[in-house]
């Protein structure tokens, strides 16, 4: 029979190992295969076969010599070219099945069809036809983990079938079988090459030589024919199939489907491997936790400082007094403000800056440089303790502040107690400011209105009366408003504008300074726990990259590109990040929920960052997969053979 033109052509190829290539693992190979020939290559353990073979399928491309295939130059292809025409021309048969061992026999068989894109629906019968020829239909929608070791040699089969190749390069194909199923194993390939495929099977077994046509012996690399005997087989001529041509051209809609399958084929990866992708998730999901509800925290403490504020702002107003400013004239502004309707009472506040008052528990210490005092010191008269509703240890520790006189005498806040290390409540004792002792009448021991007493030492105004202060005006409830604008009037009737007015509400500005610092502190938090999440997710998938060569190396064998699994990578990391970004969504919110809840206030959820959150873990979990995706994307496809 006439053996027609050639379909694959090697000459003088050899493929040489080592750094300076310097030693041949294949030498000066010349072989032609001719459409319908069933080749066997046999030869002892490490005498190149293996290594033949990578280069016959395309799997190697570092190779010397010519190699015409279907009369396409191999050597003058690019990558994706090779990868395509391996695709359309060679059906894979390994020693190890390698299926994906959490998919159906079905998804398995069509794995090479999904890599090209091709429609479902043909998909589905080239799948039924394969498993049908190889005997495994009635296992098509069980988990490949499922099948003996014999069923899952003949779901490689049907797998190499399925996309219609021309030729099947098979390497050790009944090397993991016992002699009977691998026998009907080799029945089924002698069969699908008795309806016209060619075979090129690689096997230590001389047994299987007796289905081949021709044998071919490898020795240290060089290349033999031991027997040219075609066996008597009924062939269809027209069956017979040739190369693809290396430009029949993707459609717009095969690509479009071959982009669809990427997604597909990383969510499955991602359900499929559920203990690995449920501690990646994890990551992310901490991190998307902690920043929703850092950010829920925020707003909702945020919205009670504005509540206080806005309490504040019903009866509180401030009058600023500049620096220079007399005695008796602070003294006539708080009388004539006193004189006004719906004012309760007028204290008088100033803080001391470190150039004025330089605060110390010992006297010698500010000569030793010590470092300075970290509270404030403020100046205050008695009444500011009544103004600002501030309770004291003994409770009447505002009328000894009164009752001084020209003496040197101190009220210290709750926490200065502790931070200048004094005895007890601190009574009797002496701190130093602008290198004179002030003897401790009382502690502070609450000051809702106004916080930063208790971390303040406050010593008399009069000591300090030429100081820039504040005289804080308490009024009737709803009065504060009124009395901003009366009160300039009260003080300067002919330049009102002269005197400086505040009430809690110009705090407002304050509160939104606030905000922002809390939220940048939020944000900064939020972005170490996304970094730590992106780090962890990078190092655990690049990690992964080198326990799933095999399956890697596979797809790029069956025609994924580079590009196509670095995109699944990729994808891998979108899901991922998003799955953690919606889990870290809900823990948030149960985290300021509960937060809220333990003090009473009410919870308020942080929109923009949950609308973002998505959006961002999808970002940041691609970001994670970038390296490894570049790692995955470089695996060598003749590592599937190994
Ligand atoms: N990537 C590689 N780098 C260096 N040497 C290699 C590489 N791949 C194969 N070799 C060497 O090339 C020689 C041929 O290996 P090959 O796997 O082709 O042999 P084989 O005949 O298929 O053996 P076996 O039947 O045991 O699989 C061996 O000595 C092997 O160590």
């Amino acid at each position: 029979m006439n053996p027609g033109p050639p379909l694959l052509s090697l000459h003088g190829v050899s493929r040489r190992y080592g750094d300076h290539h310097q030693w041949a693992a294949v030498r000066d190979v010349n072989l032609t295969i001719s459409p319908g020939e069933f080749v066997a290559v046999i030869g002892r353990s490490g005498s190149g076969k293996s290594t033949l073979l990578n280069v016959i399928a395309l799997l190697d491309s570092d190779w010397e010599g010519t190699y015409d295939i279907g009369g396409v130059n191999a050597k003058q292809l690019s990558g994706p070219d090779l990868d395509f025409l391996r695709a359309k021309t060679f059906g894979f048969v390994f020693q190890s099945s390698y299926a994906n061992p959490y998919e159906t026999t079905a998804r398995n068989v069509a794995l090479g069809l999904a890599i090209q894109g091709i429609p479902l629906r043909e998909q589905g019968e080239s799948v039924s036809r394969a498993l049908d020829l190889v005997g495994l239909t009635g296992r098509s929608s069980s988990l490949a983990r499922s099948l003996s070791g014999g069923e899952r040699q003949r779901l490689a089969i049907a797998r190499a079938i399925a996309t219609n190749p021309s030729v099947i390069v098979a390497d050790e194909p009944t090397g993991n079988l016992d002699s009977e199923t691998g026998n009907q194993v080799m029945e089924v390939l002698s069969e699908l090459n008795r309806s016209g495929t060619s075979l090129v099977v690689v096997t230590h077994d001389p047994e299987i030589a007796k289905y081949a046509d021709r044998v071919m012996r490898m020795n240290d690399g060089v290349l033999s024919e031991t027997r040219t005997s075609p066996r008597r087989k009924t062939r269809d001529s027209t069956t017979l199939r040739s190369v693809t041509s290396v430009n029949a051209q993707a459609g717009r809609s095969a690509r479009l489907r071959r982009a669809v399958e990427r997604v597909f084929r990383a969510i499955n990866n991602v359900t499929s491997r559920p203990l690995r992708s449920v501690a990646l998730i994890a990551a992310f999901a901490l991190a998307f936790a902690g920043l929703v509800g850092a950010a829920g925290i925020g707003s909702t403490a945020s919205q009670q400082i504005a509540d206080r504020l806005t309490a504040a702002a019903r009866d509180e107003v401030r009058v600023n007094v500049p620096s220079g400013t007399t005695t008796d004239q602070r003294i006539a502004w708080m009388t004539r403000i006193r004189a006004l309707d719906h004012v309760e009472s007028v204290g008088e506040i100033a803080t001391l800056d470190a150039g004025t008052a330089r605060t110390a528990r010992f006297a010698l210490l500010p000569s030793l440089n010590d470092s300075p005092f970290p509270g404030s010191t403020l100046a205050a008269d008695p009444d500011l303790f009544n103004v600002l509703r501030v309770q004291t240890t003994p409770s009447d520790a505002a009328r000894l502040f009164a009752a001084s006189g020209g003496q040197r005498v101190a009220v210290v806040g709750h926490s200065v107690v502790e931070s200048l290390g004094l005895a007890q409540d601190g009574l009797g004792a002496e701190v130093w400011v602008n290198g004179e002792p002030y003897s401790i009448v009382g502690t502070i021991t609450a000051s809702p209105r106004q916080p930063n007493l208790l971390t303040s030492v406050v010593v008399p105004m009069h000591l300090f009366s030429s100081t820039s202060s504040q005289l804080v005006v308490r009024t009737s409830a709803g009065y504060s408003g009124p009395l901003a604008k009366a009160i300039p009037l009260a003080l300067s009737p002919t330049a009102p504008g002269s005197i400086s007015v505040e009430t809690a509400s110009e705090l407002h500005n304050l509160r939104i300074g606030v905000q922002t610092d809390l939220n940048g502190l939020l944000g900064s938090l939020a972005a170490a726990l996304l970094a730590l999440a992106v780090l962890s997710g990078a190092s655990a998938m690049y990690l992964s990259v080198q326990s799933r060569t095999q399956e890697l190396a596979l797809s790029r064998a069956l025609g994924l590109g580079q590009a196509g699994v670095a995109a699944v990578f990729l994808w891998e990391g979108v899901v991922i990040g998003l799955a953690g970004a919606l889990a870290g969504i809900s823990g948030g919110l149960a985290i300021s929920v509960s937060v809220a809840a333990a003090h009473g206030w009410t919870a308020l959820a942080p929109w923009a960052t949950i609308a973002l959150s998505p959006l961002a873990g999808a970002i940041c979990g691609a970001v994670a997969a970038f390296l490894p995706a570049m790692r995955a994307a470089k695996i060598d496809p003749s590592e599937a053979i190994r």
